[in-house]
């Protein structure tokens, strides 16, 4: 997949996301003998990888490679830590990638120099390739590099590029963290339903299916969603009483706007 250069791709941070990602790399390349693992301690899933791939695993940055491209896939809070360690492997024509949540170009670049960076936020379906990824590429970013950010991370979804670093706070509110509002939209419509009467395990199965379901019909469907949700509402029936409480008052819609705007605000103060 690094075409652009036989340098090794180096991943920094193989736990959820980098690990999921690693998994769409090696599905799509066979060139398995390219990536350098870097993680003091990877999830049993990424050991897997290591071991069936036979691919190279440091604890730590080595200081004999120079990187085509370093993924950096640690917590935010670890960057300060985990950045110096990496000058080794930077070269004139080395591209990261991050896909930390608010760190900033200006904070990589403060550690590595001036570096070509794209910022990535990716999500958690990713690890079943149903994930999608907004990106922004900083000016030092060559054409090749763009392509070659774009084919790593299209493997687990869709790339969204936009033209403004600030931008990636929004997306990592919107979709970043979006995955875990789903998820607590079903742990609530379960409640909702085991308050209506229904045993507990019942009402969690219906809501578990009725969110996946939902999501499958939207990803199959070309209908705005606006057309879906029309399609599930007889007039004067059950779903308009239930919308008439969620849009009431723009209820839920003000709730989301202000989860959205704190998850963006938190990645903003995670920027250090
Ligand atoms: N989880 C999510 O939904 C998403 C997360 N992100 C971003 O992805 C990044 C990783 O998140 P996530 O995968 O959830 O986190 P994890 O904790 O699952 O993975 C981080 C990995 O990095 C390792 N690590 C810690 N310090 C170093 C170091 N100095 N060098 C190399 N590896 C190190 C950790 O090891 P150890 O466990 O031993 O500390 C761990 O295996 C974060 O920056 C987050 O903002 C982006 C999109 C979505
Ligand atoms: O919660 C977080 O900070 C990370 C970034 C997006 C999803 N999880």
């Amino acid at each position: 997949m690094t075409e652009m250069s036989s340098a090794p791709t180096v991943l920094v941070g193989a736990g959820n996301m980098g690990g999921a990602m690693l998994a769409g790399w090696l599905d799509s390349d066979t060139d398995a003998g390219s990536y350098i693992i870097v993680d003091p301690s990877p999830s049993p899933t990424v050991q897997l990888l290591i071991d069936k791939h036979g691919l190279r695993h440091e604890k730590a940055a080595p200081s004999d490679v120079e990187a085509a491209i370093v993924v950096l896939a640690v917590k935010p809070q670890m960057m300060e830590t985990a950045l110096p360690a990496l000058t080794g492997m930077i070269g004139d024509d080395t591209l990261c990638i991050s896909i930390a949540a608010g760190t900033t170009v200006s904070t990589i670049q403060s550690f590595l120099g001036d570096i070509a960076v794209v910022r990535a936020m990716p999500n958690t379906p990713a690890m079943v390739g149903r994930g999608i990824t907004g990106a922004w590429a900083n000016a030092a970013v060559s054409p090749a590099q763009r392509d070659a950010a774009d084919r790593m991370l299209s493997v687990t979804g869709p790339v969204e590029w936009v033209d403004e670093e600030p931008l990636i706070d929004a997306i990592t509110a919107v979709s970043g963290s979006g995955p875990a509002y789903v998820f607590y939209l079903a742990e609530c419509m379960a409640e909702a339903g085991r308050r209506a009467g229904l045993d507990e395990d019942i009402a969690m199965r219906l809501a578990r299916a009725t969110v996946s379901g939902a999501g499958e019909l939207m990803r199959r469907s070309d209908d705005p969603a606006e057309t879906l949700r029309k399609n599930v509402t007889s007039p004067g029936g059950t779903t308009a009483a239930a919308l008439d409480v969620l849009m009431g008052g723009d209820a839920m819609q003000d709730l989301l706007t202000r989860a959205v705007a704190a998850a963006k605000k938190r990645a903003g103060e995670l920027a250090g």
